[in-house]
């Protein structure tokens, strides 16, 4: 069970509530399996898992970096492969849940996963960390038509042997089918329902393929039909590849599960070395959701709020329970909940409980345990693996006093007195052009303005521009503080003042107010701000600048920032806290309300610590409450600003009400004007690598806004090699052993090059393959752990043109094929496996060398004459065969020896006027000439003799005519 927080926790939630309260709605796109939300003809289920297949099937093991589940498919839908409408279907709803901690490819992975399950299949053991692509990868799907050799290869290249692809293909195929329009070499349009022909007889996930290619009757498209004819039957080809005795074993109910839940799992574990995938996932027994601080007015009080979600899978729980401790780590107390709701996976179920409860600001809250009793009187303490639940309390974003109106968020957040100034970042999708249907992150950031302090907290304030709400997320965080990941959907239109202490509440209404009257000056003030931040902070922000103009700079790093956040554990927490009081006292010179500074109380990391995981009590319990109130939960229990409970902000902001909402100082238009040009594209490109949070989280803690150059790295990597420089890695293997080639002899080369001669050939360049068949067609090798270009010259040898593609595949041919053309040599950017001094070709393109001197051809055979006399009789013309009948049907002799003077003298023994040479080798007599034929130009007779190269006799359907004298 995964410690909280983790960096799997949104996957975690999207993968397991599926329906119910805070329900995430992932599986209802193939609920039921046969569902489509696009209508007839189409199973969402299937599209789904082939999405996975697609995704993954470019990979190049033998090459860094190698592609995998990474989400290159977005980018990939123009490339030919990827024939349908699925792909982007898919695509498109996975971008729906796509955010700054869940990426696109391990949707990808999430999406086999679902698919197989919700279709009756066995669980696919699913782990999280995938980070997206930012590029297209090379192309290598398998095509139907590629044949068995090619699949094979194909595989191999993929790091799947001869039994992975009969089983993976075979798992694949068990749901869904071809549709016709896409395949009408498959299916033929107008023959099967919806045009939509099915791999067996069912939509679910079962071995019915299996059982149907084995006994028959054969219902797969992919096997029998119209694809054999047209060499397209592919799964027949792929089954047969071991004689079928991997797919006659699939017959098996219970080893078709087991093998299909392996193969799939390593099919979504294929993905680039730089994704460190987590452990399998397993529900939380216990997870926080939705937790929330909220500094209430006056500054003094802190509501702590939000629900336990508990898993009810094989328990029956009577009543859940939170016991916390303060900010020191001493116990702070006891919090009981109250039932909210329900919700369901494909194998478990889960309850939601509600607390709300508030407690001094001085000695606030650093972590909780949650016991959950149990109805047969069993109470077990849930402690996160030890330590606790922990809490921070440095940073805290005030959803009643933040809002949007007009495109721009105001945020308001209590920061404890002592942390360094605020930073507010925001992370927006933004659709991409080009019909990629997955959208780009992007993440601006903006200083916070400092406003009053009151009790503990200082109030800082700050706006940025949002162009894309939808999807959008927002959260405050200062060194590794941070409370973000915040939907701005939830912010309503009016931001309610914040009330501080009588004194400070003034100071705070000046803030605002002067918010629309702050001159141009105000940005300069807010620099300033961030300038002097890290030391003293405090004075020179109070009033002034408020408006929270903030120069918002537009970064990229994103999800480091936030996922890190959390993590600050509860010992960091306190320590810091201790270390910085000391700044807090001197700083309190300015405002008021200050003095309680009770944070100097010390007691710095106390060990404390219940690492119970499961101590037994008996039933009594704290608090019974359990079911009778329900779903009720959340509002009963609310105390005068209840606002942050949930999202919804329409009652979060009527509920904190009375206090005087000056609606003038809601949020100003002003700001709209400033600099924020967080949306410019150049921003985007590279945003998309957030998603690297998964793995590394710890380390990364205070990168947040200046991160951009350092993430890129991540980005760059998974796309194509591109430039030599990237790769190199020089020492592994060197130069090649194999002779011929003039080839270096001691050091290792630094950058692999394109050879210019590989004797006897002579490079041409880097040249694209054609459309529709391949450019050089003779002979084909396939070594993608150790191709050459010397090997694939010697796998040539006599050949005109050779050429390496995509590493490891060599082609042969004495003619290229048209429709193949130059392209930039730095095409050809993969490095040859067994030679890295040489590049072999890339995806489509091939390293293409030629005969340095092709022999000369034969000469030209000269020309045959046609004898004009032979024996008595005379040439008459070259005439035509005509419709129905020979020219001269009388008699027929044909010889591989056959001359003119030969066929004349034999129709004149045999008693004939007339005789013709025909073909090369026939001879006809007769003694009249059948109609129809005609006379046609003696260029038509000038085919050799056969026993006579330097003689015309006659040519195809064409007869030279002898008639005696
Ligand atoms: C040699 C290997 C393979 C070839 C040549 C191949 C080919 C095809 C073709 C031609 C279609 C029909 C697409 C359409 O008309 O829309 C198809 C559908 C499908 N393929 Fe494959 N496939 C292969 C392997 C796999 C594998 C390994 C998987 C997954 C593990 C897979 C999953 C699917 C699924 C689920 C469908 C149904 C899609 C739908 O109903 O919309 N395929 N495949």
């Amino acid at each position: 069970v995964p410690t909280w927080p983790n960096a799997i926790d949104e996957l975690e939630d999207v993968m397991f509530l599926n329906t119910g309260y805070k329900s995430r709605g992932f599986s209802s796109h193939i609920t039921p399996c046969s569902f489509s939300e696009f209508g007839p003809g189409r199973q969402t289920a299937a599209e789904w898992l082939r999405v996975g297949f697609h995704d993954m099937a470019t990979t190049n093991v033998f090459f860094e970096p190698h592609g995998g589940i990474d989400g290159s498919l977005a980018f990939e839908l123009q490339n030919g492969e990827n024939v349908g409408t699925g792909f982007a279907s898919s695509l498109t709803i996975y971008s729906g849940h796509y955010n700054s901690r869940l990426s696109v490819a391990d949707m990808i992975a999430l999406g086999v996963h679902a698919s197989v399950r919700g279709c009756g299949g066995p669980v696919v053991p699913m782990r999280g960390g995938r980070i997206d692509a930012t590029a297209a990868g090379p192309i290598g799907v398998p095509q139907p038509q590629n044949g068995q050799g090619t699949f094979v290869n194909q595989f191999a290249r993929m790091g799947f042997g001869i039994v992975d692809m009969i089983q993976m293909t075979a798992c694949g195929h068990a749901i869904g089918g071809v549709h016709a329009a896409n395949n009408p070499l498959i299916v033929a349009p107008g023959t099967a329902p919806d045009d939509y022909q099915l791999f067996d007889t069912t939509l679910e996930f079962d071995n019915k393929l299996a059982i149907q290619y084995v006994n028959g009757p054969i219902s797969d498209p992919l096997t029998v039909g119209i694809s054999v004819r047209n060499t397209r039957n592919s799964d027949f080809a792929v089954f047969t590849a071991d004689k079928n005795v991997t797919i006659k074993t699939l017959q098996n109910v219970g080893t078709f599960n087991t093998v299909c839940s392996n193969i799939l799992q390593k099919m979504i574990e294929t993905v680039p070395p730089e994704s460190v995938l987590s452990d399998v996932i397993a529900p939380y027994e216990v997870k926080p959701s939705g937790i929330q601080l909220t500094l209430l007015a006056g500054g003094s009080q802190i509501k702590f709020s939000g629900d336990i979600r508990v898993r009810t899978t094989s328990r029956t729980v009577s009543s859940v329970s939170i016991t916390y401790k303060d900010r020191n780590g001493g116990t702070g107390g006891t919090i009981t909940t109250t039932l909210a709701g329900t919700a369901n996976g494909f194998d478990d179920s889960f309850a939601f409980y509600s607390f709300n409860k508030t407690f001094p600001a001085t000695s606030s809250i650093s972590s909780f345990t949650v016991s959950v009793a149990e109805s047969g009187g069993l109470t077990t303490t849930f402690s996160n693996n030890g330590a606790g639940f922990p809490v921070q309390d440095s940073v805290i974003v005030l959803l009643p006093q933040s809002c949007s109106t007009n495109r721009n968020l105001q945020i308001t957040a209590a920061v404890r007195t002592g942390t360094p100034a605020p930073t507010l970042t925001l992370t927006q999708k933004i659709p991409r052009a080009g019909g990629i249907p997955v959208p780009a992150l992007s993440t601006s950031t903006a200083t916070m303005t400092k406003g009053v302090t009151v009790g503990e907290y200082e109030i800082y304030s700050g706006t940025i521009a949002v162009s894309s709400p939808t999807g959008a997320k927002f959260g405050v965080s200062s060194g590794s503080f941070a409370d973000d990941f915040k939907d701005v959907e939830w912010l309503g239109g009016t931001c309610t003042p914040f009330e501080g202490s009588s004194s400070s509440s003034s100071s705070m209404s000046s803030t605002a107010s002067s918010s629309t009257s702050s001159t141009p000056s105000s940005t300069i003030s807010s620099l300033s701000t961030l300038s002097s931040s890290a030391s003293t902070s405090s004075s020179s922000t109070v009033s002034s600048s408020s408006t929270t103009k903030s120069s918002s700079t537009s970064t990229t790093s994103s999800a480091t920032t936030l996922s890190t956040s959390t993590l600050s554990t509860s010992s960091t927490t306190l320590s810091t806290s201790t270390s910085k009081s000391s700044v807090s006292t001197t700083s309190s010179s300015s405002t008021s309300s200050s003095s309680l500074s009770s944070s100097t109380s010390k007691s710095s990391t106390s060990t404390t610590s219940s690492s119970s995981t499961s101590s037994i009590v008996s039933s009594s319990s704290t608090s019974k409450s359990s079911t009778s109130t329900t779903s009720t939960a959340s509002t009963s229990s609310s105390t005068p600003s209840s606002s942050t409970k949930k999202p919804s902000t329409t009652s979060a902001s009527t509920s904190t009400s009375s206090p005087s909402s000056s609606s003038s100082s809601t949020s100003r238009p002003l700001t709209s004007t400033t600099g924020t040009s967080s949306t410019s594209p150049s921003s985007f490109s590279s945003s998309t690598l957030s998603t690297s949070t998964l793995t590394s989280s710890t380390s990364k803690s205070s990168i947040t806004t200046s991160s951009a150059p350092s993430s890129s790295t991540l980005g760059t990597s998974t796309a194509k090699p591109s430039t030599s420089t990237t790769i190199t890695n020089p020492s592994t293997s060197k130069p090649s052993t194999t002779s011929t080639s003039s080839s270096s002899t001691t050091t290792a080369p630094s950058t692999p090059t394109h050879p210019s001669t590989i004797p006897p050939y002579t490079f041409q360049g880097c040249y694209t393959e054609p459309p529709n068949t391949r450019a050089l067609s003779q002979k084909i090798t396939f070594d993608y752990p150790a191709m050459t270009l010397d090997k694939c010259a010697a796998s040539c040898a006599g050949y005109v043109f050779w050429g390496v593609e995509y590493g490891g595949e060599c082609y042969c041919g004495n003619t290229l094929s048209p429709g193949s053309n130059p392209a930039p040599d730095s095409d050809c950017n993969f490095i040859c496996p067994g030679d890295k001094s040489q590049y072999c070709g890339a995806g489509n393109r091939l390293s293409l060398y030629r005969l340095t001197n092709p022999p000369s051809p034969p000469p030209p055979p000269a020309k045959p004459t046609i004898p004009a006399t032979s024996n008595g009789y005379n040439y008459t013309g070259c005439h035509t065969e005509p419709p129905n009948i020979r020219a001269l049907p009388a008699a027929l002799y044909a010889s591989d020896e056959l001359t003119v003077d030969l066929c004349v003298s034999y129709c004149k023994t045999a008693g004939y006027t007339m005789a013709g040479v025909e073909y090369a080798r026939e001879c006809w007599c007769a003694n009249s000439l059948s109609a129809g034929s005609e006379l046609v130009g003696d260029d038509e007779c000038d085919m050799q003799c056969a026993g006579d190269a330097g003689e015309g006799c006659g040519g195809g359907n064409r007869v030279g005519v002898y008639v005696r004298n």
